[in-house]
């Protein structure tokens, strides 16, 4: 168990309950680097599929893919996928 983990609050009653919450925590640490070890190299990717293109005399978006993933994102998750997916893609190209 991580020295963060067993540092913390559980908020629980009761002992047992304190560990159980601390297991999941640990999992849940490990979850949320993995989301942003991704999402970081997502973005990388993003821009240098930008730069390829713009380098090849193409566009720098291509605002139909963007639809698509969108649009998976929120088939996936619901609406708070579609603002999810418009995060992401806002870190690999910018803002709009
Ligand atoms: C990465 C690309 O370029 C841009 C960024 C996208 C993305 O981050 O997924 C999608 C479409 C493009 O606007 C691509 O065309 O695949």
């Amino acid at each position: 168990m991580s020295a963060d983990v067993m540092d913390q609050n559980t908020g629980a009653g009761e002992p047992l309950a304190a560990d159980e919450i601390r297991a999941m925590r640990e999992r849940i640490d490990e979850i949320d680097q993995q989301i942003i070890d991704l999402w970081q190299e997502r973005a990388r990717l993003s821009q240098t599929v930008g730069k390829t293109r713009m380098a090849s005399g193409g566009t720098r978006l291509v605002l139909s893919r963007e639809r698509e993933i969108v649009e998976r994102f929120r088939e996936a998750m619901g609406p708070d996928g579609a603002q999810v997916a418009l995060m992401i893609l806002r870190a690999g190209r910018g803002p709009l």
